[in-house]
């Protein structure tokens, strides 16, 4: 059985007196895939934050696994420590280097566990970052944008990683991303939220693997855009 769900309610968060969450409940299945969107500025990433317990200023009740891992846009690793130390950063135990090589070969970079994370690509890196997450056996992974700064194609072969991935291992999966095919791609369900409050719940129910050329996709791929405020045809909205 999978365990490892995320129930979290009432989530507030204000800076300086302005109200970024404003008592968001939030739940995730065990091994439940959910995208959060929303325009920039909405708090999608302190609302990752808030559920990976990284910020202490947000209020409300939050039952989440103990152990989760986290993704960020910028892969954070280390420039002094070799790509396999990176991986096992904080990690305690034995046979670190074997872990290490066991996640590095998840994301077909087993060869480069002795190199430096400054001889990497950005997928590259994006991808050792994955696996330093991989290492923790996360029943919940938070992912925070982790493909944005990728060009287009790379972007695509990242993403058919983290399904694959998902597939494997079946964490829960938060994913903050503003790139609503992303969420068609890999997510049971994404969430809009709007004004410090999720105001879409929206089940995605295509099956996998998921093809970008199926009308259902399109359909759905409307209908997000418009629950974004953007215009799928691409005209101007007066
Ligand atoms: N530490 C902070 N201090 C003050 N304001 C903050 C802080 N962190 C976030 N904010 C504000 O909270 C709001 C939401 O920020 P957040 O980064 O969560 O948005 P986002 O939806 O992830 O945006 P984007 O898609 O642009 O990354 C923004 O207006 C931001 O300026």
């Amino acid at each position: 059985m999978l365990t490892g769900g995320v129930t979290v309610r009432g989530v507030t968060r204000r800076f300086a007196g302005r109200t970024v969450l404003d008592g968001v409940d939030l739940t995730i299945a065990p091994g439940e895939f959910v995208a959060l969107l929303g325009a920039s500025g909405s708090g999608k990433s302190t609302l990752l934050k808030a559920v990976a317990g990284l910020d202490k200023g947000a209020e409300g009740h939050f039952d989440v696994p103990q152990r989760r891992a986290i993704v960020f846009q910028e892969h954070r690793l280390l420039p002094w420590s070799r790509v396999g130390r990176n991986v096992t950063l904080g990690v305690t135990g034995k046979r670190l280097r074997e872990r290490a090589i066991a996640a590095l070969a998840e994301v077909g970079l087993e060869d480069r566990v002795d190199a430096w994370p400054s001889t990497l690509s950005g997928g590259e890196s994006q991808r050792v970052a994955l696996a330093r997450a991989l290492v923790r056996q996360p029943e919940l992974l938070l992912l925070d944008e982790p493909f944005g700064a990728l060009d287009a194609l790379t972007r695509l072969k990242a993403q058919a990683l983290v399904a694959r991935l998902w597939q494997e291992h079946r964490p829960a999966v938060l994913l903050v991303t503003h790139d609503v095919e992303e969420a068609l791609l890999l997510a049971d369900r994404a969430l809009l939220l709007e004004h410090g409050r999720i105001a879409r719940d929206l089940t995605i129910d295509l099956p996998r693997p998921r093809r970008l050329d199926s009308p259902r996709f399109a359909a759905l791929r409307r209908e997000l855009l418009l629950g974004l405020g953007v215009n799928p045809d691409l005209e101007e909205t007066p």
